[in-house]
């Protein structure tokens, strides 16, 4: 048996003991009200989230990356019960996460959001947020609240002067280790952060990226990090998905994703990234043009409109998941992969 067969076996045959969080087949589909003739409107679906799964295992961080728009934000509001699902599951540990999460279902995943400015209560102290989340999802005793909160701040390296203080007076940099403080108040076993970085300066983002980088070596974080910069995922990311339109297109270890992209969409985007100049393959063309309508996605793969390497089966065949030791791709032509070598496709 070759060595990427193998690869591939020991993959499938993992067990999955070690997976926290699972995403199975998720879709959500928005109805949108469209202009009909004369003043008649009729409803039209605009499906954000397409038939995503993947699974998270116990200290791994799994990045989402796609341009605005791909259904980023919906999918993280799915995970964190914020958004309904059309269908699909999100299990923790196994077990199906129902329509309403129960109290305890809820703390095990957190949200960090982009902007603390709005996810954060601007009429109470950082000391009242922090406590209102010990003591909601009852992980301390009152009389431990304020020295649980003052070790929660240590950990984020913010003074214990940050406990009076209320958002609006602090730096961005102060505010979102507040925002990163609030989720792991509850002491969740996955964080999704969604954007979290993007609105700060770039050295600040800097040092909140170091502190994350930080806090999962130390406290072992299961994270989901989306964000649209994939320089960003690539610093902080054991495994990456790339979504296109609502669907993931390529799933790898960060190093494959990277160094030897298989969607030519991955490429693409790499190629969009000044900052991974260094990473660029040659004849990888660039992304040109816009996403098209999630309302009315494109037939067969939904990318061949901008693909540079599209054949005409692309415009008639919808792409098959095609499994490997290098990763998971959703193509019917792989970057550097001839079709013999495709090992298992379904
Ligand atoms: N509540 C809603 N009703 C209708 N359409 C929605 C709703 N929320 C999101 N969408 C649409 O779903 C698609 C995915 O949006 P989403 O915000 O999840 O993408 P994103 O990748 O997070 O983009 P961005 O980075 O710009 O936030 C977009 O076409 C968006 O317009």
């Amino acid at each position: 048996m070759s060595d990427e067969l193998l690869a591939l076996r020991e993959r499938v045959e993992t067990p999955l003991a070690d997976v926290v969080l699972r995403a199975d087949d998720l879709v959500v589909r928005f109805p949108i009200k469209q202009a009909g003739r004369g003043l008649r409107s009729h409803t039209a679906h605009l499906t954000a989230v397409s038939h995503v799964s993947f699974a998270v295992s116990r200290g791994e961080s799994l990045g989402i990356v796609g341009e605005s728009g791909c259904g980023k934000s919906t999918l993280a509001a799915a995970l964190i019960g914020l958004q309904d699902l059309t269908s699909g599951t999100v299990s923790l540990d196994g077990r199906p996460v129902g329509r309403t999460r129960s109290r305890e279902d809820s703390r095990r995943v957190q949200m960090v959001f982009q902007d603390p400015m709005s996810s954060l209560n601007p009429r109470m102290t950082v000391g009242q947020t922090i406590e209102e989340v010990l003591v909601f999802h009852r992980r301390v005793p009152r009389s431990r609240v304020k020295a649980r909160s003052l070790e929660l701040l240590a950990l984020v390296e913010l003074p214990p002067s940050v406990l009076t203080r209320y958002p609006g007076s602090l730096s961005g940099g102060q505010r979102q280790r507040v925002g990163i403080v609030r989720a792991l108040a509850a002491d969740p076993e996955v964080l999704v952060l969604d954007e979290a970085v993007a609105a700060l300066d770039v050295s600040v983002q800097a040092s909140v990226l170091g502190l994350l980088q930080r806090l999962k070596a130390e406290l072992g974080l299961t994270m989901v990090f989306i964000s649209h910069d994939l320089s960003v995922v690539r610093n902080i990311c054991d495994r990456v998905a790339v979504m296109y339109l609502g669907e993931i297109v390529e799933e790898a270890t960060s190093d494959a994703v990277f160094t030897a992209p298989q969607h030519p969409y991955t490429a693409a985007l790499l190629r969009a990234a000044p900052e991974l100049h260094h990473l660029r393959r040659p004849g990888s063309n660039a992304l040109t043009g816009e996403p098209p309508s999630p309302i009315d996605p494109p037939s067969g793969c939904r990318f061949h409109p901008r693909c540079p390497i599209a054949r005409d089966e692309c415009r008639t065949t919808v792409p098959p998941r095609v499994v490997s030791a290098d990763g998971d791709v959703v193509c019917l032509f792989p970057l550097g992969r001839a079709p013999e070598d495709v090992l298992l496709a379904g």
